[in-house]
């Protein structure tokens, strides 16, 4: 197998970061070969003693073992299988794995100055939250995760059930004012996975960030299972607090607020009918807390109990399952609007009175929508799966639309990015529902994003509008087809990554090298965003989201047909594929032209199961 060399390069480097920033050419740091020595502080238990051992990278942090923590890391994420039951992955995200990462993380906390020279105290203790969605592995890992903060000397405070957004809220709610907080979840993924996401005051960690954790947890991890580690000693003390109704009172105040309803100031849902489908995840509250409290009749709602065996379907706004049992509970029971949460509800998709799912790219227009009305102009940043109809639609309506990389934090730094560079970005929504708005602390936050619609929704029968929520994108275009294609990456697991971004860059060398007839890069021409910012500068290459490239293909008449992104997929070994066309029969043309053109002729067929992409052409 070649062995990547070059960065992944530049479409067109963008304006923003040619201010300024030099593009750098390392490769993506989950390969670099760490050269440092890594130092194992371990304490002995019980005894205070510590003992000091220096251990060099390539045997503990850079070696093998070390490698079973680094593979949890996705994304800005830590994810992992937990539970037995998934054929060909063992479980990975052991207790012990949990723990040393929680331990690492409060040790970055410190290291990073939180809790420092402040009045007289010059080190008080630092106060971390923890919350967790319904999933059966929750209760044990959390115990474990306890323990590592404790370890660290974090004071920990246990939220229990609890929802992503909410989690850094109790860093920033006042009665709660933590250091910093973790959720525990694998959102949509099975049952059988569980995952960690860290919060400070300042928003969600960095891909970077939790890297550095991850590198630091596997020493630990190499430590302990040399029996360096220490451990044992006596279970962590852990306040018990509840955050979710702080929250929900939170989410209830901003709808008041905003709705200042005429007659019923606390009642501004008196007569709306609401359905919430919570897929048994995290998203029950929203209903008896939040709509219920407002005076919304919630009859019909559907999966609202936590069961972290998700009897129903994922919840997942995604899920096609999930959407028409709340299409068919909003009809059945006449309501003016449906909510679909995913498991920590950190995204959410919405159902119109007439039906009618609003998710995707629907869901992003009718935020942009929403938001444009309130700030005029602004830009809004969405991840390279968009379709060319929503940028049409955030144009009418006066504003611009960036396209960026794949994955939430990706699309959420770049509006942040953005604000910084001087361009009023106000919505940040990846195509998958994660949402988050500069109002909300560019927070992706499927509940508020639902208070949003809910706010606009009364506001638009107190002024005698007729037809739901669904009234403000009747003009948004669609595409006539999309397909999303997985090509699995097969061989051994550790190698995955690599092939994958070797996958990804041979599709991106064959179009620049023209081996591809009809094809071409597409870019962001000058750079203003109202173009759409299809930027991969890539000046901070981090594991395979850095990796990915959309493509325009026209035919021989050179009629634009549409496009496909391709990247390599967070959660698994294999390559996403997706295609979006203009014209019905558009996707066949352009994934026979991709097979024929490269899937059978560049190489990559020896490593990637393309049957997917065959089937449909054939
Ligand atoms: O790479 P995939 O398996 O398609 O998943 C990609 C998605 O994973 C998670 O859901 C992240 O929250 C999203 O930001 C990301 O887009």
């Amino acid at each position: 197998m070649a062995t990547i060399t070059t960065p992944p390069a530049t479409l067109q480097p963008c304006e923003h970061a040619r201010r300024g920033r030099a593009l750098r050419s390392s490769p993506p740091r989950a390969w670099r070969r760490k050269r440092c020595q890594a130092t194992i502080r371990a304490a002995a238990t019980g005894s205070g003693r510590h003992l000091e051992t220096t251990l060099a990278a390539s045997s503990a942090a850079g070696g093998e073992e070390g490698d079973v923590i680094r593979r949890l890391q996705n994304g800005p994420d830590v994810r992992g299988v937990a539970l037995e039951g998934e054929k060909g992955r063992p479980v990975d995200l052991t207790p012990l794995a949990v723990e040393v990462i929680g331990e690492s993380f409060g040790e970055w906390l410190r290291e990073k100055g939180l809790g420092e020279g402040e009045g007289e105290q010059q080190q008080r203790q630092l106060r971390v939250s923890v919350g967790r969605d319904p999933r059966l592995s929750g209760s044990r890992l959390s115990a474990v995760l306890f323990a590592g903060l404790a370890r660290a000397g974090c004071a920990v405070f246990d939220m229990g059930l609890a929802t992503t957004p909410a989690c850094f809220m109790s860093t920033i709610l006042p009665r709660f004012d933590y250091d910093a907080s973790i959720m525990m979840t694998a959102s949509h993924l099975p049952y059988t996975r569980n995952g960690l996401k860290f919060f400070t005051k300042r928003g969600g960690l960095t891909s970077a960030e939790v890297e550095a954790i991850c590198d630091r947890a596997a020493g630990k991890y190499v430590a302990k299972k040399m029996g360096l580690g220490g451990g044992g000693g006596m279970p962590p003390v852990v306040m018990r607090v509840d955050l979710m109704s702080a929250y929900a009172q939170h989410l209830r105040d901003i709808i008041k607020e905003r709705v200042a309803h005429p007659t019923h100031y606390d009642t501004p849902l008196k007569g709306f009918k609401v359905i919430v489908n919570a897929g048994n995840g995290c998203g029950g509250f929203f209903t008896w807390d939040v709509l219920e409290k407002l005076g919304a009749d919630t009859t019909g709602s559907l999966h609202l109990e936590p069961d972290g065996t998700f009897p129903n379907h994922m919840p997942n706004p995604e899920d096609a399952t999930a959407m028409s049992l709340t299409r068919g509970a909003v009809l059945a029971h006449g309501a003016d609007l449906g909510v679909v949460f995913d498991t920590d509800v950190d995204r959410s998709g919405v159902v119109d009175d007439a039906g009618a799912a609003i998710n995707g790219d629907r869901l992003i227009a009718l935020i942009s929508a929403i938001v444009l009305a309130e700030h005029p102009g602004t830009t809004v940043v969405t991840d390279a799966r968009a379709g060319d109809g929503l940028t049409r639609f955030v144009e009418a309506r006066g504003g611009r639309h960036c396209l960026y990389r794949v994955g939430y934090r990706n699309v959420i730094d770049k509006g942040v990015q953005l604000n910084a560079d001087g361009v009023e970005t106000h919505v940040m929504m990846e195509t998958t529902g994660h949402g988050a708005l500069k109002e909300n602390h560019f927070l992706d936050d499927g509940a508020y994003m639902v208070v949003k619609i809910i706010i606009e929704m009364v506001r638009m029968r107190l002024a005698g509008i007729e037809g739901g929520v669904g009234s403000l994108i009747k003009d948004l275009e669609e595409p006539a087809e999309s397909v999303l294609f997985r090509m699995d990456i097969v061989g051994e697991p550790k190698d995955a990554k690599q092939r994958g971004v070797q996958a990804v860059e041979t599709f991106k060398k064959y179009i620049e090298e023209g081996k591809l007839n009809g094809w071409e890069l597409d870019d962001c021409g000058d750079c203003s965003v109202d173009q759409g910012c299809l930027v991969d500068n890539n000046d901070q290459p981090i594991d395979v989201d850095a990796y990915m490239y959309r493509a325009k293909f026209h035919d021989e008449s050179q009629k634009r047909l549409g496009w496909v992104h391709i990247r390599q997929s967070v959660h698994n070994p294999n390559i996403a594929l997706n295609m979006q066309s203009c014209i019905p029969g558009g996707c066949k043309s352009m994934a026979t032209s991709l097979f024929d053109g490269f899937l059978l002729t560049s190489g990559v067929n020896e490593f990637l199961d393309i049957s997917q992409v065959q089937n449909f052409v054939e």
